[in-house]
């Protein structure tokens, strides 16, 4: 006891030296801020530079303010003696480095460093701070060596922040990641790193925990940003804490809807069902909408064009050849109809100029005829040099001169202005608009229509917001905001047309994918990374493993065992690190609501934080029931989310509710921290 006391009086030393610190950079840096916002400059490249200073500023002053909290949690120590204190960003006093920031390099060892493996290291030690008094160290010894008179050895911090009760929010778990989810935080794979594990494994923990890291470490994500994808709302109101309290802010976090509904301005798209979001998430239709697309740009045929009454015609060839250049540039549809209207202005305007041509030189001749054989040109060519007209090669003038007149860059224009030509150039290469393309696929496929929803903007729904996203890009191009880092979680619920549209904001393919296949909901159905990214992208990413669970109890993972064998026989069920008690199941004895009613008080006599998991039509009757005594979850909402104690309502309702009922249940076993009731 003696010991922990001078241990935790020597590191409240070091720990009050970084407060110390951090208390005057931030009062330094609240100055810098305040310097550069009052120094405004009419330049507009030193309004440019102070912008840059001050968001630099600005997020400096976000770091150091969530660092306040638990600003320190670790040190290591080398076996030749010297420690590093390890915590949220890095501090240093002069030479001397106070603290280490969790992301650099030199904190690897505190996260990778096990008894097998100590990277040099004897003792890894875990510092607990209340507020910014040291409440607790503990100790790891890891090169074997007897605890000697210093060491404090470590009551396992790990567990102790798995077996906290939740709070309905995720929290950081910085000080306590393990390493095999270091190494994914700190691979430097700049590609597609796929996570996949079983429920609990930590995927989100390290999906975010990532995020966090790449944009320290990237140059491309801090420039262009890093986008976080979720399920749904609920799921992003559980994570939304967790990068602030790593100090970053700057992250978007966004549903694939809303990405798409945001970018799109799609006011507002309901929901619909699964049946609806699978069909119309089928890769297929990207290729039916480029046929559609192609269709519209100048089918075979030729194009007329009426100039002052007389027709010029691209004939079948020379209208193939204009659809090939604007078609095959590799543009967006409206923007190779530009092109295709330059082609098609060109070939005019060549067409008058020939024109007119062959009518002055008739003109010539009959002048001739006229003049008895005087060429006019030869005996007004001293005037007509003198009116800033060249002599061709043989010293004529000609008609050279006179089609000069016709200014080609003026003719070009006029055409170009044309009502005419425009009629004709919209017939052959129609401006589109992405609703018409939707359409028109809709019309194809009824089965992706919803009543009403076809010919009326207004009523598209969620499950279309893919196919307009694609439209748009057909048509008009890539989306004007991109990201240089994306981070998927519960990847498994996107359907292929959704990967399409992520994978378009993310030129660089720089991005983190979390999910579990075997959790994968009735839309997507996707039974490989490869059926969900598309061979190519599998085949280049960094796909790693997690395989301890720190979620539930081995009780619980041992009840959810039998419904993974038959989901996914193929994946090796996960490890829990904790015991806890046994499942409970019981009859619901003819009411449902009355038992869940029942199981509900029980539970929440242990001052938990309870839900109730149901099938999704059963979970409005249910709420009602509890009338605010739990909160009551769909399961097509629940993935992701975690509670302390759980009461599974019905679980063959479940099973039964929708196309892949068995998955959904599994993810309902799968969701307490401590204790799974079943009310069958
Ligand atoms: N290293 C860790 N230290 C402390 N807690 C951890 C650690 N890793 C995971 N946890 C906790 O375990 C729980 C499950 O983690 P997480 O939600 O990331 O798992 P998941 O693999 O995403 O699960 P699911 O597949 O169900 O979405 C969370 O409460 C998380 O905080």
């Amino acid at each position: 006891m003696q010991q922990r006391h001078t241990e935790q009086a020597v590191e409240q030393e070091h720990v009050n030296a970084m407060y110390a610190r951090l208390d005057g950079e931030v009062a330094r840096v609240r100055a810098d801020l305040d310097d550069a916002v009052r120094r405004s400059s009419t330049d507009p490249g030193e309004a440019y530079t102070r912008e840059v200073r001050v968001a630099m500023l600005s997020r400096r002053a976000r770091t150091l303010g969530a660092a306040e909290h638990h600003l320190c949690f670790g040190r290591i120590d080398g076996a030749d003696g010297r420690s590093l204190h390890i915590g949220r960003t890095g501090l240093s006093d002069g030479d001397d480095q106070l603290l280490v920031d969790w992301r650099a390099d030199a904190a690897r060892p505190f996260y990778a460093a096990t008894a097998a493996h100590p990277m040099g290291l004897h003792r890894r030690r875990h510092l607990r701070l209340d507020g910014r008094r040291v409440s607790q160290v503990s100790d790891e010894l890891l090169d074997g060596t007897e605890p000697g008179q210093d060491d404090v050895v470590g009551d396992g911090p790990l567990l102790e922040a798995i077996s906290a009760r939740r709070t309905g929010r995720m929290r950081d778990v910085v000080s306590t990641l393990q390493a095999e989810q270091d190494a994914v935080i700190r691979s430097a794979h700049r590609g597609v790193t796929v996570v996949e594990g079983g429920p609990g494994t930590g995927k989100t923990v390290v999906a975010l925990h990532r995020a966090a890291y790449v944009l320290a470490g990237f140059d491309e994500a801090r420039a262009d940003g890093v986008l976080v994808l979720g399920p749904n709302s609920r799921f992003l109101d559980y994570i939304a804490e967790v990068l602030p309290s790593l100090g970053e802010n700057d992250v978007a976090m966004s549903t694939a809807d809303h990405l798409v509904a945001d970018a799109l301005g799609v006011a507002e798209a309901p929901a619909v069902g699964h049946d609806l979001r699978r069909a119309a998430g089928d890769v297929r239709l990207a290729d039916e909408m480029a046929d559609i697309v192609r269709q519209y740009q100048a089918p075979a045929g030729t194009l007329t064009v009426l100039v002052d009454g007389d027709p010029a015609t691209l004939d079948e060839r020379a209208l193939a050849e204009a659809r090939q250049t604007a078609g095959g540039a590799g543009l967006p549809h409206n923007q190779a109809r530009a092109l295709f209207k330059d082609l098609v202005v060109d070939f005019v305007a060549d067409e008058v100029q020939a024109r007119a041509r062959v009518l002055l030189a008739r003109l010539d001749e009959d002048m001739e005829v006229l003049t008895g054989g005087v060429n006019l040109d030869r005996a007004a060519g001293k005037d007509l040099e003198r009116l800033g007209f060249a002599p061709d090669e043989g010293g004529a003038f000609g008609h050279a001169a006179a089609v000069a007149e016709l200014d080609p860059g003026a003719l070009r224009a006029e055409l170009a202005d044309d009502l005419a030509l425009e009629r004709a150039v919209e017939a052959a290469w129609p401006r589109l608009d992405r609703d018409d393309v939707v359409l028109d696929v809709l019309e194809a496929h009824p089965e992706l229509a919803l009543d009403g929803a076809l010919g009326d903007a207004e009523a598209w729904t969620a499950a279309h917001l893919p196919l307009l996203d694609e439209a748009e890009h057909l048509v008009n191009g890539p989306p004007a905001k991109i990201y240089g880092h994306v981070v998927v979680d519960e990847a498994q619920e996107l359907t292929p047309m959704q990967w399409r549209s992520v994978l378009r904001r993310c030129p660089g393919r720089s991005m983190t994918v979390v999910g579990d296949l075997a959790q994968a909901g009735p839309a997507t159905g996707a039974a490989s990374w490869a059926d969900a990214l598309g061979s190519d992208l599998a085949k280049r990413a960094d796909v790693r493993t997690l395989t301890v669970c720190y979620r539930t109890t081995a009780e619980v993972l041992e009840v959810a065992a039998p419904l993974l064998a038959e989901i996914a026989p193929y994946q090796a069920p996960s490890r829990a690190v904790r015991h806890g008690d046994e499942p409970r199941r019981r009859p619901a004895g003819g009411d449902l609501a009355a038992a869940v009613v029942e199981e509900v008080a029980t539970e929440a006599a242990h001052g938990d934080l309870v839900a109730v998991v149901a099938a999704d039509d059963a979970a409005p009757g249910l709420a009602e029931a509890l009338d605010g005594a739990a909160r009551v979850v769909p399961v097509s909402q629940v993935r992701g989310l975690e509670f302390d104690a759980v009461v599974v309502a019905d679980p063959e309702g479940i099973r039964h509710a929708r196309p892949g009922g068995e998955r959904d249940l599994y993810v309902a076993l799968t969701r307490p921290t401590r204790r799974l009731v079943i009310v069958e």
